[in-house]
């Protein structure tokens, strides 16, 4: 059985990342809002739209956190920023909605969402997606990880060196694979389990144009911002 260790760099790079995403939080805490008070489908498109735009820019934050990620081309950088930031939105929303939450809670939260304004047919897939990732009871260092490493895809449109995003992205999934071994020894899956998510992440992500174009209200405003990083 071979001994995992973390070494000192990676236990340093975690750390790094970490603190980084947990400072880089969504500025207020869209489930106490969405706990508080029933808001109309206009309400809750305008909050998405916030929530978003707020979320890019925290996006664009942590990764210069990412060691290595300001030595990338320039052009990659947005390249991978632009390619992952939809599917960074699902997954910072499929972690609010897997937080302990007093009981109770996550039942009225999902009602709220089920009752946003999202039509129908996106529901399931979704709330799939955010179950399945509230089973893996992730630590906040797997989160941050799972993150960093949805960042540095190589194959986004548009990237040009993407050799140097494969040895970035390598580096994240060496630690991040150690972590998963010392924090669930009894899951020697685990580690796939978690990686399995990113594609169920990608299909969910591959909806989000239509998810927002389909929100059951007239005339959809987006941000600038929005119309650069969702392909509305
Ligand atoms: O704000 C949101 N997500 C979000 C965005 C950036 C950072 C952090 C976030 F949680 C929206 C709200 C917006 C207001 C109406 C209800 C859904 N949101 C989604 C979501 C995201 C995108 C589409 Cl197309 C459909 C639903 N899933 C959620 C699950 C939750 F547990 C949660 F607390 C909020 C959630």
């Amino acid at each position: 059985k071979e001994k995992v260790e973390i070494t000192k760099e990676q236990q340093a790079l975690m750390k790094i990342i970490t603190d980084a995403y947990n400072r880089h939080q969504i500025p207020q805490d869209v489930a106490k809002k969405l706990l508080q008070d029933q808001y109309s489908a206009e309400e809750n498109f305008l909050l998405l739209t916030e929530m978003a735009t707020s979320q890019v820019q925290v996006l664009v934050e942590f990764t210069k956190n990412i060691p290595g990620f300001l030595s990338l081309d320039r052009e990659d950088q947005i390249a991978l920023l632009k390619g992952s930031a939809v599917e960074a939105m699902f997954l910072r929303s499929a972690q609010v909605f897997s937080r302990k939450m007093p009981s109770g809670h996550t039942e009225v939260l999902e009602e709220r969402i089920r009752k946003s304004g999202i039509s129908e047919e996106f529901i399931t897939p979704m709330f799939n997606f955010y179950k399945s990732i509230g089973e893996l009871h992730m630590v906040q260092e797997e989160q941050a990880l799972l993150t960093t490493v949805t960042i540095l895809t190589p194959d986004r449109p548009y990237v040009k060196d993407q050799q140097a995003v494969e040895r970035l992205q390598e580096t994240m999934l060496d630690v991040l694979r150690k972590l998963c071994v010392l924090q669930h020894p009894q899951e020697p899956q685990y580690f796939a389990r978690l990686l399995g998510r990113l594609t169920e992440l990608r299909t969910l992500s591959h909806y989000h144009t239509e998810m927002l174009v389909s929100w059951r209200m007239n005339d959809h405003k987006f941000t600038p911002l929005l119309c650069e990083i969702w392909d509305v």
